[in-house]
Parts: C-alpha cells; sequence; structure tokens
C-alpha cells in the first residue's frame, strides 16, 4: 500500500521539486502518491480569498476556515493524519519522520499570513490524527519549505525508496550524536589529504576513527546531542 499525501497550498509551484530526484523516483516507483492541491480550488468569493484580519485584534491577516474545510473534506479518510506546519507546533525530528513514513495517508495544510483559523485543527482533531508540527526555532513566511521538508525526511524512511538502506543506519540523528566527517577521491587535494587510516584498508581502525571523528563532531556541533546531556 503506497504512502499517499495531500498538499493543499495557495502556491502549488513551491512544490515543483517533488518531482526531482529522490521524491521524483519514489513517485515514480509507486511507493508514493503526492497530489498537490491549490486552497483557492475551495473558495467560493469571485476574489478566492483565503484570509481575514483577526479577531482581537494585531498585526496581519489569519487564513478563514472555509476553504481548508472544504480543501480537507475533499481528501480526508478515517487513516489521515493532518499535519498542521506552525512556528506553534511540536519539534519535527527523525523519529517523527520514521512515525510518518509509515503512515497511510498524510494531509499536510500550508497556511500562509500568520497562520490559519485554530478551529481547523479544533474540528478535525476529535476525527482524525492531527499534529502540529515545526522543522525549527526559526520563523518562515509559511508552512510550504517546512512541509518540504518533513516530505522529503519521511519520505526517504519508506522501505524501498533509498537504494542501499545501509546509507540509513549511520548518518546523523540516526545514531547518537551526529555522523563523522566523509571523504572521497582525489586522495590529495589542494594539498589537502584524506586521513590515511581511510586509506589502510584497516576496518577496525577506521571504525574507531570514525567513531572518534563522530564524537568530536558531536561535542563542537552538538553538545545537546551528548548522551547524558
Ligand atoms: N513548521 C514551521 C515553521 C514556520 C511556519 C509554519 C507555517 C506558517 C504559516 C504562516 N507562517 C508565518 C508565521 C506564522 C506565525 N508567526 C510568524 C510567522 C508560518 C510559519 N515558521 N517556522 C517554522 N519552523
Amino acid at each position: 500500500m503506497p504512502l499517499r499525501i495531500d498538499v493543499i497550498t495557495i502556491f502549488p509551484d513551491y512544490f515543483a521539486p517533488l518531482q526531482l530526484s529522490l521524491m521524483g523516483k519514489a513517485q515514480q516507483s509507486g511507493l508514493v502518491t503526492i497530489a498537490i492541491h491549490d486552497l483557492r480550488e475551495f473558495t467560493s468569493d469571485r476574489h478566492r480569498s483565503v484570509d481575514d484580519t483577526p479577531y482581537g485584534g494585531g498585526a496581519g491577516m489569519v487564513m478563514t476556515p472555509e476553504p481548508w474545510g472544504q480543501a480537507i473534506d475533499a481528501v480526508v479518510t478515517d487513516q489521515s493524519t493532518l499535519i498542521v506546519p506552525t512556528p506553534a507546533g511540536k519539534l519535527f525530528s527523525q523519529p517523527v519522520a520514521a512515525e510518518l513514513a509509515h503512515s497511510t495517508h498524510l494531509i499536510f495544510a500550508c497556511g500562509r499570513y500568520e497562520g490559519i483559523d485554530q478551529r481547523v485543527v479544533e474540528y478535525y482533531r476529535p476525527r482524525i490524527d492531527v499534529r502540529e508540527l515545526s522543522i525549527g526555532d526559526y520563523v518562515l513566511a509559511g508552512g510550504d519549505v517546512a512541509t518540504l521538508a518533513m516530505i522529503e525526511a519521511s519520505v526517504r524512511l519508506v522501505p524501498g525508496v533509498l537504494g542501499n538502506p545501509e546509507s540509513l543506519v549511520e548518518e546523523s540523528h540516526q545514531l547518537p550524536g551526529v555522523e563523522y566527517p566523509s571523504y572521497t577521491k582525489p586522495p590529495t587535494w589542494r594539498g589537502l589529504d584524506v586521513p590515511e587510516v581511510l586509506l589502510s584498508g584497516h576496518h577496525d581502525q577506521i571504525a574507531r576513527w570514525r567513531a572518534e571523528q563522530s564524537t568530536i563532531r558531536t561535542t563542537h556541533n552538538r553538545p545537546d546531542l551528548l548522551p547524558g546531556s
């Protein structure tokens, strides 16, 4: 059963990259199906409006609930998980990507402006799994880039999408800490040599060196990921 993904957005063109590379191959292989829906197709006024002023005042505009209700109702099933990217969401992570990769149907609601009327989340929460997710502690202009990131991180974990599942084992955020540095040909580049141990053929020594490098890198770049931190 392929993973089905429906993306609802006012900027469908943001998702053209999903036809390329690994994401494109995943769709061609039938492991994943991705459909992009223009929210404005679900409006009923001649201006195809999707936003209005916020109750309670404040800057900016808020996306009105009805177009979202019409758009989500058009694709939702009782197997759906509704993902709402928002700066206020729980942090998206590799474990969350793994959960999404094993879902049946994901609906991404890509908001813009100051976000989507909260009643959309409130309406669907009793009916299906609803997850408000953030991709990090910085502010984007909308949910589209976050959705691209979450789709790519999740789809690459769908069994069969990656040619060599081995490559999933040693990558950052799978293992405790971050991954070791990588090198390839040429053996010397602009006077810089590849670490000799990697050319030695001694697999135990290489494994030990890589573990040391992972710890050094994690300590320097992501001490928060060190065991016991
Ligand atoms: N995931 C995620 C995000 C977003 C995000 C996601 C959806 C929307 C919809 C609208 N905006 C703009 C906005 C809204 C409220 N406050 C400030 C800006 C969004 C931002 N920003 N940063 C993240 N890590």
